[in-house]
């Protein structure tokens, strides 16, 4: 650890919290990073009761990083771990594994980090369907136009769509057999299963090969020095996701809904599993919100509208935008071109969105 994080979080662990101990021996101080005097991390607070009383530490929190020589700017997000009261999914596997309690994964004995990789943001939903994909390779082109050095792995194994989204096809070389050279698009270093297998067969593996497969995927791959790796998550809360959040220990999630109820409920799935694996949700986003038609301007809320922000300011997290149902995005993506490599209000709203990640210290 270096030493001016060292010095921040021995500030940080002057901050006395009410009940009791302080952030860091509360363990609540996710995603440190400090680079060229500007520090980021996230307050991870219990619950989203108490997120909300934690304005004013969350200030205090920023004065202390401030107060350290070294650190002339500071970042703080306050999010909550705890979603509300919301029904375990039932795991046909049995019990979910017990996880140690207060402490965030760092990958342990048997990590699968990169090690040259900043800050992994896992890009998942509940529900397929509802833009993962298209968030994920979206984000990570914008996130490479505002110049960070990103990877996008694409972790959705049984139904793997970034060569498609990234326009790439080219299956990726292993001179020795060992280590596996990505693959570069719209400036994004990128990888996939799908870039492995034939297209036309369909993956039906057991959870250790997903879990193999996700291993090798994170490390064999030449990924290099990155300040992110974009995730796309299969759906869901099943091996992938359980191994990820166990052994690559990721600054945090993103969460994809679309504003529809059935969407939502599967969202909430996600943040249950999310909660209990101790991976922080950094967010929610809002895709297909509302459809602009391009003839008459008519606005029409096909899937529902808001649905997302509500049920973020109901948990305490933060909402990181809404994305409309739109044709160009939808053909860009099939096009293997983002639509956020371009310059319309769609690629607007995703710089929005990476320059918040960024400003945050996510990305
Ligand atoms: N905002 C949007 N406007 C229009 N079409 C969209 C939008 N977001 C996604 N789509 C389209 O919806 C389909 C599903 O999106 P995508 O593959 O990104 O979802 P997903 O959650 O990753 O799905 P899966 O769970 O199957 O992996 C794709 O055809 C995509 O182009």
């Amino acid at each position: 650890m270096s030493d001016l994080k060292q010095d921040l979080l021995a500030e940080l662990n002057r901050l006395e919290l009410p009940g009791g101990g302080t952030l860091v021996s509360r363990d609540m101080v996710r995603a440190v990073s400090i680079e060229d005097g500007v520090a980021k991390f996230v307050i991870e607070a219990p619950s989203a009761e108490m997120a909300q009383q934690m304005e004013p530490l969350r200030a205090a929190a920023e004065r202390a990083a401030l107060s350290v020589l070294g650190i002339t700017k500071a970042s703080v997000i306050l999010t909550a771990h705890e979603a509300s009261p919301v029904k375990k999914p039932t795991d046909p596997k049995g019990p979910a594994p017990s996880l140690k309690m207060g402490g965030h994964p760092t990958g342990g004995d048997n990590s699968i980090r990169p090690s040259g990789v900043k800050s992994i943001l896992a890009v998942a939903s509940g529900k397929g369907g509802v833009g993962k994909s298209t968030v994920s390779s979206n984000l990570a082109v914008a996130l490479a136009k505002q110049g960070r050095k990103v990877g996008l792995l694409d972790a959705d194994i049984y139904g793997p769509s970034q060569p498609r989204m990234m326009g790439v096809n080219k299956r990726p070389a292993s001179p020795d057999g060992k280590i596996i050279e990505p693959l570069q698009a719209h400036g994004v270093t990128m990888m996939s299963i799908g870039l492995m297998l034939d297209p036309d067969k369909a993956v039906v593996w057991r959870g250790p090969m997903l879990m193999g497969a996700l291993q090798q995927m994170m490390s064999q791959v030449r990924w290099g020095e990155l300040d992110v790796l974009i995730v796309d998550m299969p759906p869901g809360t099943g091996d992938v996701q359980l191994t990820l959040c166990q052994r690559a220990a990721p600054t945090g999630a993103l969460v994809v809904s679309t504003p529809q109820d059935v969407a939502l409920l599967d969202a909430r799935k996600a943040l249950d599993m999310f909660n209990t694996l101790k991976t922080p949700v950094l967010g929610l986003i809002e895709n297909m919100s509302t459809f602009h038609c391009p003839k008459c301007g008519h606005e029409a809320q096909i899937f529902g509208h808001g649905g997302v922000k509500d049920e973020a300011g109901r948990l305490g997290l933060p909402f990181l935008g809404a994305l409309p149902i739109d044709l160009d995005t939808r053909l860009a993506g099939d096009d293997g071109t983002p639509i956020a490599a371009g310059d319309g209000p769609i690629a607007q709203a995703y710089a929005q969105l990476a320059d918040r990640l960024i400003k945050g210290g996510m990305a």
